[in-house]
């Protein structure tokens, strides 16, 4: 069941101009420092905002957080960084399905493919980067260790990425107390989930495409019309996985959401926010309250750049129904057997889905 603004009642009725918003429509733009304090009722008035768009449009941008001083080109530029090695140092970063003659399936670096819509390049970081004591499972391809450049090639690079996902880490647990407080529950009922997490750090350049022979782009898959103008699409419309996505774009615009009533709305990409979106396990786990909205990236005039963070729970985490009113019921299973199934349907994981077997097998 899909609910849409102003269905579902969480005592707040929906303006009547919000429901008749047309293509005017924007991306609440929302300031959570209150959750980082005691309860307030600035913090009471931060959770209603959240909660609004995270049940309305599904995104938001969030600023005010401990960590949205890293928002800026210069301190962005550090992690970004590591798009400068030379592709043989890249090269030695890629997974399996890029390149056999490596053991790493999950972490590791994704090339261009150059007849895809998605036309990025990036890696895929996992806690390891972040925490010493990062659980590690030689038979897990969820647990297993990040490759990483050497130090001497982007001197200080790892700790400012080791930086980054502890900071985002803290983002994402207050996003979602503030959601568990939304819904009634507890505001630490996810924490368990989340303690040892797996979350995902990922460095993305999306090169400017040209007509390279590799493929014809004036095929309709490859574009779209944006505000009279045909512009390609780079990163093929999609919903997020699992739980948040904490996304900063690199001050250049290109990511777009789908409202409820299909129009593709621009997602602004300022300094010292982060867009915020929410992930089809979540809508799941919360009866369709919180919304997995659809996103798609078009092409600016330049190379453009992002970092999203997907704050993940622990491989182990077991997935039960939530005690909240309309909230669907279901088997339990475990995050990881979940994870597994649908990240190796996105193009960068193709190949590698028969690799992990479900740690607890669906029940006959
Ligand atoms: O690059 C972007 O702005 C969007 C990336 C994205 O949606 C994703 O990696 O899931
Ligand atoms: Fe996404």
């Amino acid at each position: 069941m899909r609910l849409r603004v102003g269905e579902f009642d969480c005592g707040t009725p929906v303006p009547k101009h919000r429901k008749d918003r047309k293509m005017s429509e924007t991306i609440p733009a929302i300031d959570i420092a209150p959750l980082f304090g005691p309860p307030s009722p600035a913090r009471d008035e931060a959770d209603r905002q959240i909660f609004a768009a995270a049940s309305g449009i599904g995104f938001m941008t969030a600023r005010g957080f401990p960590g949205a001083e890293l928002l800026t080109r210069e301190r962005r530029g550090k992690l970004l960084k590591i798009f400068e090695l030379p592709d043989a140092e890249k090269q030695k970063l890629l997974r399996w399905n890029f390149d056999p003659s490596k053991s790493n399936y999950y972490r590791g670096w994704f090339p261009l493919q150059p007849t895809a819509v998605s036309y990025k390049e990036g890696i895929d970081m996992g806690p390891d980067i972040a925490h010493a004591d990062a659980e590690f499972a030689a038979d897990d391809p969820l647990l297993e260790r990040t490759p990483l450049p050497a130090e001497s090639d982007v001197p200080g690079w790892k700790a400012a990425a080791a930086h980054y996902y502890r900071s985002m880490e803290k983002v994402g647990a207050a996003l979602m107390a503030s959601i568990a407080r939304s819904l009634g529950l507890e505001d630490d009922i996810f924490d368990g989930h989340f303690q040892g997490g797996i979350s995902t750090l990922r460095l993305i350049r999306y090169p400017l495409r040209t007509e390279d022979g590799a493929v014809d782009l004036s095929k309709p898959e490859y574009s779209v019309m944006h505000k009279g103008e045909r512009r390609l699409v780079i990163g093929r419309e999609h919903a997020d996985s699992g739980f948040v996505t904490l996304l900063a774009q690199d001050g250049v615009e290109g990511l777009q959401a789908k409202n409820h009533a299909g129009e593709w709305i621009d997602v602004p990409p300022a300094d010292g926010t982060l867009a915020v979106n929410f992930g089809q396990l979540l809508e799941r786990w919360t009866g369709g309250v919180v919304q997995a909205t659809r996103h798609r990236v078009i092409a600016p005039k330049t190379a453009r750049y992002s970092i999203p963070f997907f704050y993940e729970p622990r491989v182990d985490a077991e997935i039960a129904p939530l005690p909240i009113k309309g909230a669907s019921d279901f088997a339990p299973f475990l995050y990881g057997d979940y994870l597994w199934e649908s990240a190796t349907n996105f193009v960068e994981m193709a190949g590698v889905k028969t690799l992990r077997k479900p740690r607890r097998p669906a029940a006959a």
